[in-house]
């Protein structure tokens, strides 16, 4: 579980995060979402323990990320946006290396080294340097590294950005295998969508502030639902009974009926008691991409 409570970090006069206080439990994968610039990754930062609040408490599984480093980086996996190793480095010895620091043997490392190189899609590669490693290469290394301690925690950062439909896939499955195991996961990414299909949570930060934080269902309801339907004959007396529910316009052969008040078993009831045929009937949600928008515009 990571806890964030009341962190700011000022870089000079200028306050990049501004009290912000947020909560990934067990189990959960909380999107993490902003504009260009918003303060994610000086948060990510000071939650990884490579930059250091001015103020309030990063709490890692109950381990504080300044007096307790050493606990959180074990029990934390962080994949960042643009990993950066050692770059003459080759893979394979830099993991085993990587590893001794975790106290594990070289031999044990070795073991480590096959199983996740096999798993992560790295096999054949090992004797590379990773300075030769594509951008999505690097980011399955380092997951790989961020593997070895096992931890309940992880952030990945932008680890969408830069990968193929195949790797995308990989990293949404293996957030969703994560999350089964009860493990923390803090996911930043600009494909919304993609946030969309896995996250439980969202945080919007915005100016270094968060603004909302919303569950996904809560995501889904956030703008007013419409209501499409088609019938085989459109009325003017039709149209008129449905104006009680909403908004009423057609479009493309459906009447649609915005800010949708009523309940679909009511619609079907009354079209058939007005003896017309209901062809299609389904309620919108609303996407992340425009609740995005709306939390954003509502602070301008
Ligand atoms: N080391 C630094 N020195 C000065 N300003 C910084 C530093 N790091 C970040 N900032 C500023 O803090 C603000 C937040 O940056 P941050 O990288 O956290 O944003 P972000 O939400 O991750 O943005 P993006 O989506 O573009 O990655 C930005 O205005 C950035 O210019």
């Amino acid at each position: 579980m990571i806890v964030i409570e009341n962190v700011t970090k000022h870089f000079g006069d200028f306050i990049a995060v501004n009290d912000v206080s947020f909560t990934v439990n067990n189990g959960e994968i909380v999107g993490f979402v902003g504009l260009n610039g918003a303060g994610k990754t000086t948060t990510i930062r000071m939650i990884a323990g490579v930059l250091i609040q001015d103020n309030g408490r990063i709490k890692v599984d109950d381990h504080d990320t300044i007096s307790e480093k050493k606990e959180v980086s074990k029990n934390l996996g962080w994949v960042p946006e643009l990993p950066i190793f050692e770059q003459d480095a080759k893979a394979w010895d830099y993991f085993v290396y990587l590893a001794g620091f975790y106290g594990i043997s070289s031999n044990d490392a070795k073991r480590m080294a096959r199983q996740l190189f096999d798993e992560l899609g790295l096999a054949g590669f090992e004797k590379r340097k990773l300075a030769t490693y594509s951008q999505g290469m690097k980011k399955r290394f380092s997951l790989a590294v961020s593997l070895i301690s096992n931890p309940g925690n992880f952030i990945f950062d932008e680890v969408f950005n830069g990968l193929d439909p195949q790797g995308i896939q990989f990293f949404r499955d293996l957030a969703s295998k994560f999350r089964n195991e009860g493990k923390a996961i803090l996911l930043s990414s600009h494909i919304l969508s993609e946030l969309e299909s896995i996250a439980d949570k969202i945080v919007f930060i915005h100016k270094g502030r968060i603004i909302k934080q919303m569950s996904m269902d809560e995501v889904r309801r956030y703008v007013s639902p419409s209501l499409k339907i088609k019938v085989d004959r459109v009325s003017v007396e039709l149209i008129d009974y449905l104006s009680k529910y909403g908004k009423v316009r057609e479009e493309g052969g459906y009447i649609i009926i915005d800010n949708f008040n009523g309940n679909t078993a009511d619609v079907s009831k009354e079209i058939s008691a007005l003896n017309l045929n209901l062809y299609e009937m389904s309620v919108s949600s609303s996407s992340l991409e425009e609740v995005f928008f709306k939390v954003i515009g509502d602070q301008k």
